[in-house]
């Protein structure tokens, strides 16, 4: 166990629930049993998902600047004199694998994972009977200070060395892909399309905010659309550097 945080009770999925489909496609049964996913769905599961972990992630990184700085040291040092980066090349990121797994923590892009009561059980002393439908929070959970140390603060490091905590579904403190039987199947091409984008951004570009706006000032207020994403635009200043 990691020195920084406790491992939760793992209350929360190992209750008697079952998984039912995300999908917003009106001709979807909702019950989870056995139904497979649409096109649309895989689409509109992965686009704004990953899409918004990478703005949350800069974001992230501009106000903390520390972070920022090593993260692009990390870059620059593996990629130095490339023109032209392949995926391969990603794996020597370690730093960055740390800054995204972070930024799943605190912007979940998707909070509330539905299930589907199984068995009747108690929950915050109250009856749950079977059929109820129930939202697991993972936003919430990931946020908790009772499982995590600092809990709101952006500190990447939480998740090196020996932290057994990651995103496969078996840590129940941190769940952005969910966990289970319907668990995120886009998980392996979502880091590479968060990964590679990022890693390219950070590379190539030194990023300041505008207006000699302070990295504290920036706004961090969250829209729950699809996915959580940021209420108003990130604004920031690129100046090419390779
Ligand atoms: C940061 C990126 C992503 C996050 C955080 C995310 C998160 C999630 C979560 C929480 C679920 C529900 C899991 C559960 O019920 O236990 C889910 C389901 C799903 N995701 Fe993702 N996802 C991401 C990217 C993607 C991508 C890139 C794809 C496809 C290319 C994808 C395809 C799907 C599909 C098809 C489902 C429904 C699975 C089912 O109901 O059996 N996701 N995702």
């Amino acid at each position: 166990m990691s020195n920084t945080m406790r491992m939760p009770p793992s209350k929360h999925l190992q209750l008697p629930f079952r998984s039912i489909n995300l999908s917003v496609s009106p001709t979807q049964s909702t019950t989870g049993d056995g139904d497979g996913s649409k096109t649309e769905d895989i689409f509109a599961a992965g686009i704004d998902t990953s899409a918004s972990t990478i703005e949350w992630a800069l974001s992230e990184m501009v106000r903390n600047p520390r972070v920022m700085a090593k993260a692009q040291a990390e870059i620059r040092e593996a990629f130095r004199g490339k023109q032209r980066i392949h995926e391969s090349d990603l794996d020597q990121l370690s730093y960055l694998k740390l800054v995204i797994k972070e930024t799943l923590r605190l912007h979940v892009p998707l909070p509330l994972i539905p299930r589907e009561c199984t068995e009747k059980c108690m929950i915050g002393g109250y009856e749950i009977g079977v059929g109820t439908r129930v939202m697991v929070n993972a936003w919430a959970i990931a946020r908790d200070p009772e499982y995590w140390h600092d809990a709101e603060r952006f500190m990447p490091e939480r998740f090196d060395g020996n932290c057994p905590i990651d995103f496969r579904g078996n840590s129940f403190e941190y769940l952005p892909f969910g966990g289970g039987r319907r668990i995120c199947p886009g998980i392996t091409f979502s880091l590479a399309s968060i990964m590679f984008p990022l890693a390219l951004l950070l590379y190539h570009f030194n990023w300041e905010l505008p207006n000699a706006m302070k990295p504290e000032d920036l706004d961090m207020t969250e829209h729950f659309g699809l996915a959580i994403e940021r209420k108003n635009d990130l604004c920031l200043i690129p100046t090419l550097v390779l």
